[in-house]
């Protein structure tokens, strides 16, 4: 079966000249999850804009279930690091969102995010305007958005790099849960060793700019909120650390 994602040699010159990735090739199986990382400005976002059809690569291709990615996919939830709220917006309106835009209607659409709103623990916030929540609630809104709309693939940009330590390890374990019942396609950038080897089946390392692909690590012991206290977990980080750092 062809891969859910791919990426074939792509490359990103922007029209200033600055060279973001080059002959970048990886590839992401139906169910599987994969992370990105890398040092910082070497294209982790370039790559997911270019994934989520919102930039066109200069050179290459994307694929996501087999074609040309030339506009946000239909079957794709996208997850920013900034939460993408509407601040104008309420939190079921946010919620909402990604619904209405495929054509629900606005009451059906609030009526089908309010279990999810409650099982991400929001009840009683519907009302609330994003800057009276904190961080990690704001982000377990846009997780709201994004699953209302039962996605098959999860294209997520640091979506817990702005989180305290705690809220960010509950929403890790909230993902990999949904993950594992769910079992939807995943690519996450991120710049944290743990959280790429917490979530990523596959591993894929980036070098400093223009990012080109140093190592593909597979980490099959991905899969379970325990593997966090395992010395595996301990050993598959010194491995990614060292690629990282070898860059
Ligand atoms: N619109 C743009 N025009 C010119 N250069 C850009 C543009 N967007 C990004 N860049 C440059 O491309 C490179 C890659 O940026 P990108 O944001 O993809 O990196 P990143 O790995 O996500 O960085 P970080 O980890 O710091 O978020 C950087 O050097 C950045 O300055």
């Amino acid at each position: 079966m062809a891969p859910v994602i791919e990426a074939r040699k792509l490359g990103m010159v922007y029209p200033d000249g600055t060279r973001a990735i080059e002959g970048v090739s990886f590839s992401v199986e139906e169910g599987e999850s994969c992370a990105i990382i890398g040092p910082s400005g070497c294209g982790k976002t370039t790559l997911l804009f270019i994934f989520s059809g919102l930039l066109r690569p200069t050179e290459g291709i994307a694929l996501i279930e087999g074609k040309e990615v030339v506009a946000p996919p239909k079957n794709a939830a996208l997850i920013l690091q900034n939460y993408g709220l509407f601040p104008w917006k309420t939190v079921i309106e946010n919620a909402a969102l990604g619904l209405e835009i495929r054509g629900v209607k606005a009451r059906d659409a609030r009526k089908a995010v309010k279990p999810i709103l409650r099982e991400l623990g929001l009840e009683g916030f519907e009302n609330h305007y994003p800057k009276q929540l904190s961080g990690g609630m704001q982000q377990r809104v846009a997780f709201a958005r994004a699953l209302a709309i039962k996605p098959r693939i999860m294209l997520m940009d640091e979506p817990f790099s702005s989180l305290d330590a705690l809220s960010r390890e509950k929403l890790q374990n909230f993902l990999l849960e949904l993950w594992m019942k769910e079992r939807m396609t995943m690519l996450l950038v991120t710049h944290s060793i743990e959280e790429a080897v917490f979530l990523g089946k596959r591993i894929v390392v980036l070098s400093h700019r223009p990012g080109r692909v140093v190592k593909v690590i597979e980490n099959p012991m991905a899969g379970s909120v325990e593997f966090r206290n395992r010395g595996e977990f301990f050993e598959k980080c010194r491995e990614v650390r060292r690629s990282v750092g070898a860059t």
